[in-house]
């Protein structure tokens, strides 16, 4: 069965490295940068847990034409990328391909299924960290299984997910997970603002307030809509704001796990700011916002968030945590 990854960046030479170092018959689509590097370098990836994979045999192609033979695509491109990837898929994919979106977001399922009308799409959800470390190293550098939604399609490919140590975790359904992340992803905006690595961005408290701030406002709005947010670390969702408003020794003592990252791992916000890419914020933060307009109500502090993003976009500078706050408070 072929598997092609679409988009192939972080996530995608990462999973689909995982794949192919596991046996399974991967190929790569994604842009000139990204196939000069793994041309000249290979893959090599690596993870928290000390793995060092080297796959040097891969085939990464820039046309979608390459999409063709596909019995599997994953589908690994920014939300903002998800249309125009889609639209390029459907004139080159077979009937009744699998398509499995790794994204954050909530709708770019919506979008895959709206162009994709003779396939299968299936959303799906990585809850670790990759950073690109240069010549064509990957680095896990934080844990989780990748969630989908459970589909018979997918039931040829479980156990070459399982075999590359990427076991795939099926949800009956997947939104309520997808939300759970987007909560998480909050803090891509904060994370990206602070210009800090995530552990040292979370340990301290004034940056944490900051995403308390947003989570706060946004299960509110989650509530008044009626959606339950899945439970998908070892605390409920709801009880986010008040574990990260804890004093930094309280919450080293109590939620020690959350720093116990990788000291290099960064959001992959802060990685489109710095490489002057678009970010993902209208997806993340803008999810939120949406759900306050069809209440006719405001969310002031998502959609400052999302402000000082765009304004980074094109002019970053980094801001201090107390500042932040004051900003996010106004
Ligand atoms: N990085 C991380 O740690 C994590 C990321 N995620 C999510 O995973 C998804 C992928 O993120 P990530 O891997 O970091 O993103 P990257 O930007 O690293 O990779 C996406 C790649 O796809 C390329 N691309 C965009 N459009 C097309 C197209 N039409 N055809 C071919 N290639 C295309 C991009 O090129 P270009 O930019 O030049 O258009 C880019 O190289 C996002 O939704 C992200 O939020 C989830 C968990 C963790
Ligand atoms: C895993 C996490 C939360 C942080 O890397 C992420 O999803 C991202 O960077 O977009």
């Amino acid at each position: 069965m072929s598997i092609v990854v679409y988009g192939a960046g972080g996530i995608g030479c990462y999973v689909g490295g995982r794949l192919l170092a596991g046996g399974a018959d991967v190929a790569f689509v994604g842009r000139e940068r990204m196939a000069a590097e793994v041309a000249t370098h290979g893959l090599r990836l690596t993870d928290y847990l000390g793995a060092d994979l080297r796959v040097a045999e891969v085939r990464y192609e820039t046309s979608p034409e390459a999409a063709g033979a596909a019995d599997l695509v994953l589908l690994t491109v920014k939300s903002a990328a998800t249309e125009a990837a889609a639209d390029e898929l459907a004139g080159v994919v077979k009937p009744g391909t699998v398509v499995v979106s790794f994204q954050n977001g909530i709708r770019n399922g919506d979008v895959l299924r709206e162009r994709l009308t003779d396939q299968v799409v299936v959303p799906g959800m990585v809850p670790f960290n990759v950073l690109n470390r240069g010549q064509g190293v990957f680095h896990q550098g934080t844990a989780g299984a990748l969630d989908v939604q459970e589909h018979s399609g997918l039931a040829p490919y479980v156990g070459g997910f399982a075999k590359a140590g990427l076991p795939l975790k099926q949800h009956d359904d997947i939104l309520p997970v997808q939300w759970s992340k987007l909560l998480l992803n909050l803090n891509n905006a904060i994370n990206a603002l602070s210009d800090l690595p995530l552990r040292d961005e979370l340990s301290q408290r004034t940056y944490r307030r900051c995403l308390a701030a947003a989570q706060a406002e946004s299960l509110a709005l989650l509530a008044a809509h009626g959606i339950e947010p899945a439970r998908i670390l070892a605390v409920p969702m709801r009880l986010f704001p008040a574990v990260l408003r804890l004093p930094d020794f309280l919450f080293s003592r109590f939620a020690g796990s959350v720093l116990a990252i990788d000291p290099l791992a960064r959001t992959s916000m802060w990685e489109d700011l710095k490489a002057g890419r678009p970010t993902e914020i209208d997806y993340l933060n803008g999810e939120v916002v949406r759900l306050a307009e069809a209440l006719g109500r405001k969310a002031p502090v998502n959609a400052k968030l999302i402000e000082l993003i765009h304004k980074a976009e094109t002019n970053h500078h980094p801001w201090p945590g107390p500042e932040l706050l004051r900003e996010l408070q106004r």
